[in-house]
Formats: structure tokens, C-alpha cells, sequence
């Protein structure tokens, strides 16, 4: 990217609320030209809020966005931006009486088709069909062809493989790496942590509107320490197995889970001291790290008291095109 070209994603202390109910608050982030970033979180976090407001859905109630360069807040700078985006909806819907054909022509006249034919290739549906009759699946496919056929330079998804059988789910992976060799950029929000773990460079983890953690999924991963699953004929407390280097021990059905930095030596001095029946050491999964944020009961703190509603209609949630 040279120095004149803006962030593909750019969203400073961006805020949102629905009334008196958080969505997001005090987003900071960057996302780079080619990168592929996926915005983690368990139900009701905050990333659908977020992505309706970066694609000019919902209106935030503080902060900057901007996608492209442009601010998603000018009607006239969204018009001309969502020519150069794609955006994937979590939840697809088509008028239903039109077929796929004739929705791929729509999309195409608006922004362009110059991928079509390889796409539905790759995720094949029954063009001629009206889209009443369409699985859930075919929808899905359908929407993947209308985001992807112009070759968006930014793609915005919202949980893009929720209906996806696994070797479709693979098909689109492989088309997100591809993107990110090309220089094209991705920005998904996704609550399966293996999919994160294979198409991410960088994850935002967000809890309760809020970002809590912003790194590459390497960084976040070495973070996350070894874990030890040791079951002991004896029965010590947990805290009689810690030592310098332990982060967290816990008791769990009769073995206990350790997680340590890389101290090997003391570890074996420690289990020592008692008969080992069972041990497994392994590098944290991200499973491990998601429950590191989100193991806690979530807090109720946070709604703010009560304020005018500022919340509005999202519109149609179809692949959106802003004419
Ligand atoms: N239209 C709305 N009116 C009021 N509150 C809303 C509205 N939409 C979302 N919220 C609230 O905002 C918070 C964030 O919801 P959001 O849908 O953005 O989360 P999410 O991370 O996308 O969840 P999911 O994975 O379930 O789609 C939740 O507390 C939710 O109840």
C-alpha cells in the first residue's frame, strides 16, 4: 500500500447504541490492504452492530468509520463506495419470485460481473430457478456470487459460512486466500473458531460491545500458553500444584489443568512429588484462548441509563448495492 492509499478499514471509537442498550462501544481498528481480519465473538457481542454500521445500515451514535477511505456516514460517499465492496449479510434474503439469474443480472449491471462465470463454478446453484425454491445452502452460494462477482477490493461478511456444508465451506476459504494474494481485502465476523484460526491474519475478539483483544491469531495463540492435563493418584489442592511459570491451575473431574509458560523442569519437579496416572502437555488451542476471554459469567454493567432511541430500521438485509 503506498502512503496515499487509505485503510481498506479505518473505525475510530465508534459507538452504538439502541436506546439504552450497548451494541458496540469505543471501537478502535485498522484493517490493511490485503489482510484478511476476522471479528470474533460469541452471541449478541457486538459484531453485527458494528458491521450494519460500517456499511451505513445503522447509524452510530458516536465515533468515525470510514471504508475505503470514504465515511460511511455521507449518503453520497456510501453510493459511490459500494461499488468498490462486496457485502455478505448473516442473514440472505432475495425477493423470492426472481430467479438466481435474474439477481446475478441486477447485481451485475450495478457494480460489475467480471468473476461470474468462475464463481458459479465454484458454488454452483440452479440459476433458473426462482429463489423461493432455493436451500438455505443454494441462498448462501447465490449471495457468495453477487458479493464476490465484481471483485470487490473490500468484501464486509457477516458469519459467511453459517449453511455452508464443509467442502463449500473449504471452496470459500480457498477464495479468501486467494483474495489476500491478490492484495483484495476481507473483514468477516465469525463465532467458529477453527475457520478464524485458517483464513485469519488478524482477529478482534469482542465481549459485551467492547474490543478486548486485537492481534494476529499467531501472537494471540503463543499468548495463550502450554496446557498440562495431569491426573494424580493423590489429591492435592490445586494450588499446591503451582509454581513460578504456572498462569492458571485448575481442578477439573478429578485431573487438574495447568497452563504454564514453557517450564518444563519445574513441572517435572513438581509432579514429583506424586504418583502421575495420566498427562497430556499441548500448545493452547484457540478453543482455549476464546475461553480465556469468555469463561467469566459476562458482567451486566454497561447499558448506559436511559437516552433518546437513536436506533433505526437496518433495511433489506440483501446483498446491498445502495442505488
Ligand atoms: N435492533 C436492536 N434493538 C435493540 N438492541 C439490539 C438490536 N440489535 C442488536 N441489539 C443488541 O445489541 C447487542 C449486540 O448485538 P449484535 O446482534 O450486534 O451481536 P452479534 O455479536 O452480532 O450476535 P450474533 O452472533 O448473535 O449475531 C446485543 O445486546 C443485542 O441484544
Amino acid at each position: 500500500m503506498t502512503a496515499a492509499e487509505p485503510q481498506p478499514v479505518s473505525v475510530d471509537g465508534l459507538t452504538k447504541y439502541y436506546g439504552d442498550v450497548r451494541g458496540v462501544e469505543d471501537l478502535t481498528f485498522t484493517v490493511d490492504r490485503g489482510e484478511t481480519f476476522g471479528f470474533l465473538g460469541p452471541n449478541g457481542a457486538g459484531k453485527s452492530t458494528a458491521i450494519r454500521v460500517l456499511l451505513g445500515l445503522l447509524k452510530p451514535t458516536d465515533g468515525d468509520a470510514t471504508l475505503l477511505g470514504r465515511d460511511v456516514t455521507d449518503r453520497a460517499e456510501l453510493r459511490d463506495l459500494k461499488r468498490h465492496i462486496g457485502y455478505l449479510p448473516s442473514d440472505v434474503t432475495f425477493y423470492d419470485r426472481v430467479t438466481g439469474a435474474e439477481i446475478l443480472e441486477f447485481f451485475g449491471r450495478l457494480r460489475g460481473h467480471e468473476r461470474r462465470t468462475e464463481l458459479l463454478e465454484r458454488f454452483p446453484v440452479p440459476l433458473d430457478r426462482p429463489v423461493k425454491a432455493y436451500s438455505s445452502g443454494n441462498k448462501q452460494k447465490l449471495a457468495i456470487v453477487a458479493t464476490f462477482m465484481h471483485d470487490p477490493e473490500l468484501a464486509i461478511m457477516d458469519e459467511p459460512t453459517s449453511g455452508l456444508d464443509p467442502l463449500v465451506q473449504n471452496e470459500f476459504y480457498d477464495l479468501l486466500g486467494e483474495r489476500t494474494a491478490q492484495g483484495r481485502t476481507s473483514f468477516f465476523s465469525s463465532h467458529i473458531l477453527s475457520e478464524v484460526r485458517r483464513v485469519c491474519d488478524r482477529v478482534g475478539i469482542i465481549r459485551n460491545g467492547r474490543l478486548i483483544e486485537l492481534d494476529t491469531v499467531e501472537n494471540i495463540l503463543a499468548e495463550g500458553g502450554t496446557v498440562v492435563t495431569v491426573r494424580l493418584a493423590e489429591e492435592p489442592s490445586a494450588a499446591a500444584l503451582e509454581f513460578p511459570g504456572t498462569a492458571h491451575v485448575e481442578r477439573q473431574d478429578g485431573s487438574y489443568r495447568l497452563v504454564i509458560s514453557q517450564e518444563f523442569d519445574s513441572l517435572i519437579d513438581r509432579l514429583h512429588e506424586y504418583t502421575v496416572l495420566d498427562l497430556e502437555v499441548r500448545e493452547a488451542s484457540i478453543e482455549d484462548v476464546f475461553m480465556h476471554f469468555y469463561g467469566e459469567a459476562d458482567d451486566a454493567e454497561g447499558d448506559r441509563p436511559a437516552a433518546p432511541d437513536d436506533a433505526e430500521g437496518d433495511g433489506p438485509a440483501a446483498p446491498d448495492d445502495g442505488s
